[in-house]
């Protein structure tokens, strides 16, 4: 149960319980000074209530109160180990937990969530979790136990004064359980006003340069002090709300001690207890609030953590693109059959396509944009599932091959180049972990980098910053090539990877490109016709269909779409940069 409660590992849900009961051992142990109190009282006050006794035994009193200090010390050290130590360990299971999830989650996944959400759940809603998790949950869990102990007991003890005792505990309660509903609203407004102001600054910082050629700083900050004001305000009302409830419940819990002083002199005067009794119950009383009050807290603690478990049983309960973990493809033909596709429920953006790019050839994608090239591209890796139709590799269809085992045969270079900060040597190695210094080094000539990185004085160890940012645009893509070829997969898939080179550098990677694609499938997309015209199939899109393919000299014979694009594009070749009106 606590485990589907909390969202918790087994083992998370296993070190729970051990840490209530550590808690609860913990709890009980502060108890044993008061009883330790409570006979040495009696042993003095017998001979004022005119009973006959020995002087107390100081020695053995010393000894047990020393041993009482011991026990509460170890209880307290089984309680920090059973509650923080395994919170931490949770903590990271959880974080290593959403993140394998996130990578087995199909992309459309993160279309529908902004990355602010999913860093939000990954780090501060795991911190969260880890406060309540390492604090409230397991100290409740003692608290619950050890009062109901002494609930008992007292209860056996004298029934009239324990009522008298905890009558206010439910009262107290219902208040805090009686407020959830409310105290959920104030903790979501609080979470969207904390993923506003986040998703805000991220994208501040990410469109920096755009709002600053466009004079827009000064109007988005204003937008985003806007938003931080709004996580200020909501963060005050539940904390005022929460507070409230919680001040006025263990205000409620108070009014206990006056009731047992009420009830405990009248029996007393009436003889109904003796003096003893009373005074346990007052020592009780004097302690048993506190436990109490602390459970209220950590009622209201958790009922704030519930939400962050909700949104993380969310992400958890999405489903996975699954599959195989081997793939028994016969050769690396990609065959698209009648794949039809669509973005969330949205229109149609392939219509039953259908073709081949054989291994050992360039088959390349060509259209106008927004055609479905890189849709195409992308569902050949299995980045999404087709909606329609079926895609094999090798006669094998991709949908019952786990995506990263499929991965495994392709290279693939995007037009978004993904770099690291790290060196230029180790940003290409990511193609192939265990790949030589000198492998590197071959790729990256091969793939034209030699040029530009023996510019900077440490060559390959260059670090680069957080996503290139030192680099060009050019280099960038470069870099993201080499490491396509480090990795020499069967299949290669281009998305616009010679957008951002020069003329002459753009030789060179075509060049380096086709000398590695030997008995390769190569599945291209390239505006540029002088980039086709080297293929040995053209599939030509046009609103997501398949509206010519074949050989491009085939192709530019006919009267159809290619020859169109291969003519505008030679006509674009002709336009120049003109400053002058036409009538000049
Ligand atoms: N993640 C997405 N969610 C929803 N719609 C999308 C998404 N990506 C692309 N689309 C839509 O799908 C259609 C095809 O886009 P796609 O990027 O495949 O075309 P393309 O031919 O590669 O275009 P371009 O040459 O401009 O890159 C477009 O209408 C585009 O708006």
């Amino acid at each position: 149960m606590l485990k589907r409660l909390f969202a918790l590992s087994d083992k998370g849900a296993a070190d729970l319980k051990k840490g209530g009961a550590a808690s609860a051992f913990s709890s009980l142990s502060l108890f044993v000074p008061m009883a330790l109190c409570l006979m040495l009282l009696q042993e003095i006050c017998k001979p004022l209530l005119g009973e006959k006794a020995d002087s107390p035994n100081i020695w053995l009193y010393t000894v047990l109160a020393v041993v009482s200090v011991v026990v509460i010390f170890i209880a307290n050290f089984i309680e920090y180990r059973c509650t923080y130590i395994a919170a931490y360990e949770e903590s990271a299971t959880r974080r290593i937990t959403l993140a394998e999830k996130l990578r087995k989650l199909p992309l459309s996944y993160f279309g529908e969530h902004d990355l602010a959400e999913m860093t939000t759940s990954m780090m501060s809603d795991c911190n969260e979790l880890e406060r309540t998790f390492s604090g409230a949950i397991p100290k409740m869990i003692g608290s619950i136990i050890s009062i109901i102990l002494i609930m008992v007991g007292l209860f056996a003890f004298d029934w009239r004064m324990a009522l008298a005792l905890f009558c206010v505990v439910p009262v107290a309660l219902l208040l805090i359980v009686g407020s959830k509903k409310l105290q959920d609203r104030m903790g979501t407004r609080r979470m969207e006003a904390r993923l506003a102001a986040a998703d805000g600054i991220q994208e501040f910082l990410d469109n920096i340069a755009d709002l600053k050629t466009c004079n827009q700083t000064e109007k988005y900050l204003t937008e985003l002090e806007t938003k931080l004001q709004d996580v200020v305000n909501a963060s005050v009302k539940v904390e005022l709300t929460s507070g409230t409830l919680l001040t006025s419940a263990q205000m409620l819990l108070r009014l206990g001690l006056p009731l047992v002083i009420l009830v405990g002199t009248t029996l007393l005067i009436g003889g109904g207890i003796d003096f003893f009794t009373y005074l346990l119950f007052l020592l009780a009383a004097s302690r048993v609030y506190e436990p109490l009050s602390g459970v209220m807290m950590q009622l209201s603690e958790i009922f704030n953590a519930n939400l962050q478990i909700k949104r993380m049983k969310e992400m958890e309960s999405q489903p996975e693109l699954s599959g195989t973990d081997s793939c028994a493809n016969k050769g690396y033909d990609i065959t698209f059959d009648h794949v039809s596709f669509s973005y969330q429920d949205g229109e149609t953006v392939l219509k039953n396509v259908s073709f081949t790019a054989k291994q050992g050839e360039v088959t390349a994608l060509v259209g106008p944009s927004g055609s479905g090239k890189s849709t195409a591209v992308k569902l050949a890796a299995r980045f999404w599932d087709a909606t329609g139709g079926e895609i094999r590799l090798g006669g094998i269809n991709i949908r019952t091959v786990e995506p990263e085992t499929l991965l495994s045969n392709y290279s693939i270079v995007f037009q978004d180049v993904v770099l690291f900060s790290d060196t230029i040597m180790e940003n290409i190695r990511i193609g192939r972990r265990n790949a030589t210094d000198e492998e590197v080094i071959a790729v990256a000539k091969a793939a034209c980098c030699d040029e530009f990185v023996s510019r900077f004085p440490q060559g390959y160890q260059t670090m680069i910053g957080e996503n290139g940012s030192t680099l060009s645009g050019g280099e960038r893509q470069r870099i993201s090539i080499a490491r396509a070829l480090l990795k020499d997969a069967p299949v290669i898939l281009l998305d616009e990877a010679t957008a951002s080179l020069d003329v002459e550098n753009e030789t060179s990677v075509q060049n380096a490109i086709t000398r590695l694609t030997k008995g390769k499938t190569v599945l291209v997309i390239a505006h540029r016709m002088r980039t086709v015209a080297g293929a040995d199939k053209v599939v030509v899109l046009e609103q997501g269909k398949v509206v010519q393919q074949g050989a491009p000299s085939k192709l530019i014979e006919e009267d159809g779409l290619y020859r169109h694009l291969v003519e505008l594009q030679q006509h674009s070749q002709t336009w120049t940069i003109n400053t002058k009106s036409q009538e000049d």
